[in-house]
């Protein structure tokens, strides 16, 4: 899929500088395309809970620093609009019409975030009307709808997967904004991840270029963390939790048999290290010595990892959203590993190859991402409220904020391998790294 953002949508980037290079990257907001819309006063201003709450609205010049480490004379940067309710709001409830939609790959916590947008809309607005749009993008021109109430949504936080279906494919822009027109709708939130967003950013377009009076609001979600600007997604801490029940099992067996290797796949689709098996440096000298010392190791391997390794046959093949389909690279890993010990080595292992990857981004969230899921739907529903729109709702150095859907889609997150965070999972896990001093370009230190 195309990533990188073409003149066209740069040209239409809202940029508010201020003193000391202080760079605002603002969301698009309806009265940007929309003259004379009447505001009314936030209703939350009445609501038990949150009128006893001093300073509960979010004051209209608060943003949040992309960068928080900066130099004495260093430039302030890039900051987003902080998220949260805001005094007037650009919508009476009665009014308002919200569809929430799933899209992409599964991820724990879509159906928290499902939940909290309903009960958001409901008990902190009293929104009534809330479509699920089933099955994806494809499911606004082809399929069923489902009404949304805090009733339908109450339990489903504790369950994986998402309520409302999810599909890849299928995004017909303007099916898709025919159909929001049609059933009224002006409120429109989209939970995925990097196809997904782009997707988003391509229905705003289309709705900004019929002059609709429609919030699109976007969540990310991502297990493969791709998605650059925000902290991390929801479900992650619950994929971490899973990831390592896996890896602790392959350390068990691995540690209770004679030269026995534990082998985990788990999923990302790109895998920014480089690996080579044979000769000097490589993993098969390193796996031996391991063995020798230890008696016993665990590999965790990316599913993207690797695949220029592996044979040619499907490297040209795509899903329906046109991501990549990759080969096993576990499997192949296996059998690569037992041929050199048995064949070159005449060594004997054992090897216990553990697959999780669908059972990981199945599962409910844990109670920590529940409570990220619900300040990302509460956000989410605040800047709609508040006439934003363009915009994903997302942490920014531990701060929720508005970021605008191109500055989402530009490009892809990629862990930085020649960076610290990189250098002490190394360290920390004694690891090889297959990178050389001259691999790698000269950069400039944080
Ligand atoms: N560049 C794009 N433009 C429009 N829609 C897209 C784009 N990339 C993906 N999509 C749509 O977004 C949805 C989810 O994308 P996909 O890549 O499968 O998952 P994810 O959003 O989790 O990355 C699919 O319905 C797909 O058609
Ligand atoms: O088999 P599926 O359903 O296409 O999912 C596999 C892919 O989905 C993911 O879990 C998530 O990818 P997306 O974020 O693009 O949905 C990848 O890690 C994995 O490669
Ligand atoms: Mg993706």
């Amino acid at each position: 899929m195309a990533s990188s953002a073409s003149s066209d949508e740069i040209s239409k980037r809202k940029i508010v500088n201020g003193p000391g290079d202080y760079v605002l990257e603002d969301v698009p907001h309806l009265s940007d395309y929309i003259p004379d819309l009447p505001t009314y006063p936030n209703p939350l201003q009445d609501h038990p809970a949150y009128s006893v709450v001093k300073q509960y609205f979010v004051h209209v010049d608060d943003s949040v620093p992309q960068k928080v480490v900066v130099h004495k004379d260093g430039p302030r940067g890039i900051h987003f609009r902080r998220a949260g309710a805001r005094q007037k709001v650009y919508f009476q409830p009665d009014d308002v019409h919200a569809c929430i939609v799933t899209c992409g790959g599964l991820c724990p916590g879509l159906n928290t975030v499902v939940r909290e947008i309903v009960c958001g809309l409901y008990h902190m607005y009293g929104v009534k009307k809330v479509l699920g749009i089933d099955g994806g993008y494809m499911g606004f021109y082809a399929k069923n709808t489902v009404c949304l109430d805090p009733k339908v949504v109450n339990v489903i936080h504790k369950r994986g997967g998402t309520i409302l279906g999810t599909s890849r494919g299928g995004h017909d822009t303007s099916k898709i904004v025919d159909s929001i027109q049609d059933r009224g709708i002006n409120q429109v939130y989209i939970i995925g991840g990097d196809g997904t967003q782009r997707g988003a950013a391509l229905i705003f377009e289309e709705i900004r270029r019929r002059g609709l009076k429609v919030s699109v609001a976007g969540i990310p979600k991502t297990i493969d963390n791709d998605i650059p600007v925000i902290d991390k997604s929801f479900g992650f801490d619950t994929a971490v939790e899973e990831a390592q029940r896996a890896i602790n099992a392959a350390h068990v067996e691995a540690e209770s048999f004679e030269n026995c290797i534990g082998l985990v796949k788990v999923m990302g689709r790109y895998s920014e290290s480089p690996f080579y098996l044979e000769g000097p440096g490589g993993l098969f000298e390193y796996i031996e010595k391991r063995l020798k010392e230890d008696g016993h190791m665990v590999v965790v391997i990316a599913e993207g990892a690797g695949q220029e390794l592996l044979s040619e046959s499907m490297q040209s093949m795509t899903d329906a959203s046109g991501n990549k389909l990759l080969q096993d690279v576990g499997l192949w890993l296996s059998q690569r590993i037992k041929d050199y010990f048995s064949k070159e080595r005449k060594m004997p292992i054992n090897l216990k190859y553990i697959d999780p990857t669908y059972m990981i981004r199945a599962i409910p969230s844990n109670a920590s991402d529940n409570v990220y899921c619900t300040l990302l739907a509460q956000s989410a529903v605040h800047g709609a409220m508040a006439g934003y729109t363009g915009f994903t709702s997302g942490l920014v150095n531990g701060r929720h904020t508005y970021i605008p859907f191109n500055r989402i889609i530009e490009k892809q997150n990629k862990v930085v391998i020649t960076d610290r965070m990189w250098a002490r999972l190394l360290s920390s896990t004694n690891q090889p790294s297959f990178l050389s001093a001259k691999d790698v370009e000269p950069s400039t230190p944080l």
